[in-house]
């Protein structure tokens, strides 16, 4: 089989995503994935794709997808043209499915099942015209292993230890073999090709070789498909021809049939994630790196066959010797139509493997193939010469106004004996066709086969043949050196009547050349002027968007720190009326109240907490962008400035240093998107965590079932009332949502980030230093920043040490104040009965404002407890507010002492040793404040800590002295 005719057209891809399934539903999970209304783009992240479909969620209806995609290419088997259809995408991302190769869930209506349909409706138009006979073989790549599924011997299940099907191959029969033939055809040699003449007998291939299927299960599909599976139908079809009919509008009176044989790929490719993702065990990893390993050839073969240069260079197959590799690039770069469905989930955990699969989707739009008609050889070299003598009689006709008409009589006697001779071998060579088996399809595999197979009987209709090939190989040079000799003729006739003339014409064309050569230069030139003027401008642009976005930086900035004061001001007010009415509920023993404001307590704090963390990710994330936008148009700016004027070394140095700053800065800031990033994996994981557990104890208080023990934070879940439970559900969703998306932007702007870098590695970053002299100074620069950040880092490091030192000094004071607090107790427990009465009346006479004034300030309790409560951990609030309130109690009371002691020093009778327990008490608060403080506000209390003080002894001198 030959090629005929050849055109070219790109890979193309559609986009299938499906809709959430079950077990993400359950983990909360929301889409990640949006569609632009009305265009084929798909939308992640920051992340913008534009395919040729988008199917499923709100693009077009999946039913669709097979009237748009694969019906073109089922016509297209019909004038010859090989096809492909590949699933592509990770575990669970519905390729099966679509395609239809499990026959299970999707079966029914998957893409194989409607090409058989299309298919027999079309043979049965077309059966008055054509002759069709049709085959299919499916085969399976499991594990660097070729299994042929439609052959029973070959197939005996084995269960291995963690429930996945294994295969053996039989031993009476050898190994499928993917070969290539000597015109670089790939093909399966010894698998089986069932001939099939109904839909019925189709679909029973297609669902014997389903069940054969190797599946085990993965965290993300429990009935994975661990291998490439491959459909193949192979068409062919004897075509009568009418007279003056081909498939190429040229006549063709002596021919009256011709054979056409195309295949269709139907490719199920195996998951394309990581092996880490999936949680595969030992065997499953083989099977990934198996897998990966032939993805990641898929991967290379689109990248590769993506990029020019490569092709023009002919390094763009890599792993040369994979035969899997061949046989996917033969799908995939070959000669057939191909169309890539790249199956996607919606979910936002899968977020990074859909990226990838969407980024390696878009590229595979970029490989071209060359699909051609795969026409019988001799049919074929048969229409060329026709067209070469047409060619040449009616060039004759043109130069010689008929003169030639005798020669041409006698070539076309020949061409007629020739057609004559031709057509009896054709006809001899479709009889054989017809006798013979289906495998005798190429001659070049016919040899190969009976090798492998023993000897046929038809090697004597073999040589037979061989012998009319060359008969017919002579005939053809002998033709063609007739073609010669009459062009040759041509080209003398030519010669001598437009001798003068063709001189002329030359010196026309020579002047013509050389002014077209002077254009071209002018031109050249002013594409120059315009280039460096439309640098210079993009430079400027770029220089005045920077200044832009700094100023609006700024602006943001002031704005969030505003925004953070004004919440922290709303949460420190919000928390003290909420603790005091706390303190109120539990010693009125409203328990139920009491755990209701605790819950809505808990949620509301905790939703805060997780909003302020995704705002500072959400700023990491923006700068990031902004500083890898800034990047490309520096990156422009150097090379402009490196280019453009040799003389400014200066600003040239000033651009690098400025470029290297740069750097540094997208380095640290990537490094801080990335914690974020883990940081808030981790409270995702808490949170799905503990909307797990409340939903299973709500599952089962619904069905008035006890829930089995075991599980963390179930005790805590079973305590709530199914109110109560439900809020936090509600609450969780809600948390879980803000998280995700979070999540998304920064995996979306860190993929980005690290895209560019290896982008930016592989061009070479130093690239743009010009000379020794310039990797001299900005090594100089280099060596001056580290410096300055060493010395910075060093008086940090002094900073901190003499703050560990105050810390211990003040834990000192504070164990020393305890003693003195506890001796104080003790004294006031001896006296507690007059102490009480004073209590009262001291009460009364000074109302709750005076107090305010200590433990308002920024030592008070309250505010310095927040400290401790923001600091985020999912579950069912915990002693935390017990202890808030306890010490709240606590305090109260000692300051109602301390205020006691001063306003009547002599009823409490223990003037010195109540200022000194309020001393003490105001030392607690110190260290209370700094436990919970961050350590660099260290300076900011101790200023206040002395403004206490000195107000306290202004406070000690207002006091009447006794
Ligand atoms: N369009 C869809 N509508 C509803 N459910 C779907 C759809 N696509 C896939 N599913 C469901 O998703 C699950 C995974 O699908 P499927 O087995 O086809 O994935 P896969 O990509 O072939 O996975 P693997 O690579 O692990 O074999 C199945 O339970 C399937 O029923």
């Amino acid at each position: 089989m030959e090629a005929a005719c050849v055109e070219d057209c790109c890979v193309k891809v559609a986009v299938h995503i499906r809709p959430l399934i079950g077990d993400e539903k359950l983990q909360g999970c929301k889409d990640c994935v949006f569609i632009v209304p009305g265009k084929p783009q798909v939308q992640i992240g920051s992340h913008s794709f534009t395919f040729d479909h988008v199917y499923g969620s709100s693009g077009s209806p999946s039913v669709t997808m097979f009237e748009e995609c694969v019906a073109p290419l089922v016509d297209g088997l019909f004038q010859g043209y090989n096809a492909t259809v590949l699933a592509y995408g990770q575990t669970g991302s519905g390729k099966t499915y679509t395609m239809g190769t499990g026959f299970k869930d999707g079966g029914q209506t998957g893409l194989v099942l409607q090409v058989m349909n299309t298919l027999f409706n079309k043979i049965e138009t077309l059966k008055h015209q054509s002759e069709f006979q049709l085959h299919v073989s499916f085969i399976e790549i499991h594990k660097e292993e070729v299994i042929d599924l439609l052959d029973p011997d070959c197939i005996s299940k084995s269960e291995t230890t963690n429930g996945h099907t294994g295969k053996v191959a039989s031993p009476r029969k050898p190994p499928i073999q993917i070969r290539e033939t000597s015109n670089g055809v790939i093909t399966l040699a010894g698998s089986t090709e069932r001939s099939v003449k109904t839909l019925n007998e189709m679909a029973d291939c297609l669902e014997q070789g389903s069940l054969n299927r190797a599946t085990g299960s993965t965290n993300m599909n429990n009935q994975s498909s661990r291998s490439h599976a491959i459909f193949t139908i192979t068409l062919e079809q004897m075509r009568k021809l009418n007279p003056t009919d081909s498939n190429d509008g040229h006549s063709s009176e002596c021919m009256t049939e011709e054979y056409l044989c195309a295949k269709l790929h139907l490719v199920d490719l195996a998951g394309s994630e990581r092996a880490k993702r999936t949680g595969s065990d030992g065997l499953r990893f083989k099977e990934g790196v198996h897998i990966n390993k032939g993805l990641l050839a898929l991967g290379n073969v689109i990248s590769a066959l993506g990029d020019e240069k490569k092709q023009r260079e002919g390094t763009h197959v890599p792993y040369r010797d994979s035969k899997l590799t061949r046989l996917l690039q033969d799908s995939l770069g070959g000669n057939s139509r191909t169309f890539m469905i790249a199956c996607i989930s919606p979910a936002d955990i899968n977020a990074e493997e859909t990226l990838n699969t969407l980024k390696y989707a878009n590229r595979a739009r970029n490989i071209q193939n060359k699909p051609v008609i795969n026409r019988d050889p001799m049919s074929n070299e048969m229409l060329k010469m026709r067209q070469q003598l047409e060619y040449l009689q009616a060039e004759l006709r043109a130069r010689s106004g008929g003169g030639f008409s005798d020669e041409i009589q006698v070539l076309k006697d020949k061409i007629a004996w020739l057609e004559a001779n031709n057509e009896e071998l054709s006809r001899q060579l479709n009889e054989y066709r017809r006798r013979g088996s289906s495998t005798e399809k190429y001659e070049t595999e016919v040899k190969s086969e009976m090798k492998l197979y023993g000897g046929f009987d038809t090697m004597a209709l073999k040589q037979h043949f061989g012998k009319k090939i060359i008969e017919l190989e002579e005939e053809k040079r002998a033709v063609q050196q007739e073609r010669d000799r009459l062009l040759a003729e041509v080209e003398n006739c030519a010669a001598n009547s437009d001798g003068l003339s063709r001189k002329l014409q030359d010196m026309h064309s020579q002047k013509l050349k050389s002014l077209e050569a002077q254009i071209q230069d002018l031109k050249k030139k002013q594409e120059n002027q315009v280039q460096l003027l439309k640098q210079k401008q993009e430079s400027d642009e770029a220089a005045k968007h920077l200044e832009d976005e700094i100023q609006s930086i700024k602006a943001q900035k002031a704005q969030l720190q505003q925004k953070i004061k004004q919440e922290a001001e709303q949460f420190r007010l919000w928390k003290a009326s909420w603790e005091k009415e706390l303190v109120q509920l539990r010693k009125e023993g409203r328990r139920n109240e009491y755990e209701r404001h605790k819950l809505v307590a808990l949620n509301q704090r905790q939703k805060m907490v997780l909003q302020r963390k995704t705002e500072e990710a959400a700023t990491a994330t923006k700068r990031l962008k902004e500083l890898l936008e800034a990047r490309k148009s520096s990156a422009r700016e150097n090379s402009a400035t490196g280019k453009g004027n040799g003389t400014n070394g200066q600003s040239y140095e000033k651009s690098l240093q400025r470029w290297l700053d740069h750097e540094l800065e997208i380095m640290v800031n990537v490094h801080e998107v990335r914690h974020e990033y883990e940081k808030q994996s981790q409270v995702r994981a808490a949170l799905e965590e503990e909307l797990a557990v409340l939903r299973q104890v709500n599952e089962f208080a619904s069905k008035g079932l006890i829930s089995p023990k075991g599980k963390k934070g179930l005790s805590r879940a079973l305590s709530m009332s199914p109110n109560a439970r439900m809020a936090r559900i509600a609450s969780l969703g809600n948390m879980l949502s803000i998280s995700s998306k979070s999540l998304v932007a920064m995996d979306s702007q860190l993929s980005e980030a690290e895209e560019r870098d290896r982008a930016f590695s592989n061009r070479g970053c130093w690239n743009q230093l010009r000379s020794m002299g310039d990797a001299k100074n900005l090594l100089q620069y280099m060596f001056s920043s580290l410096a300055d950040a060493r010395c910075q880092h060093w008086e940090k490091e002094l900073e901190i040490k003499e703050m560990k030192e105050q810390m211990r000094e003040l834990i000192g004071v504070l164990r020393q104040s305890e003693i003195r607090r506890k001796e104080v107790e003790k004294d006031l427990k001896v006296r507690e009965k007059p102490v009480t009465i004073s209590l009262a009346s001291s009460a009364s006479a000074y109302p709750d404002k005076h107090f305010v004034d200590d433990t308002s300030g920024p030592l008070s309790p309250v505010p310095v407890r927040a400290q401790k409560q923001l600091k985020y951990s999912a579950g069912i609030a915990s002693a935390s507010f017990r202890e808030a309130a306890t010490s709240i109690d606590q305090t109260r009371k000692m300051e109602q002492l301390g205020q006691l002691s001063m306003k009547k020093p002599k009823a409490a009778g223990q003037g010195g040793k109540l200022w000194r327990c309020k001393r003490s008490h105001h030392q607690w608060l110190l260290q209370f404040k700094w436990k919970w403080q961050k350590p660099w506000r260290l300076s900011e209390w101790i200023r206040h800590d002395n403004e206490t003080m000195m107000r306290a002894r202004h406070r000690k001198r207002a006091l009447p002295s006794h």
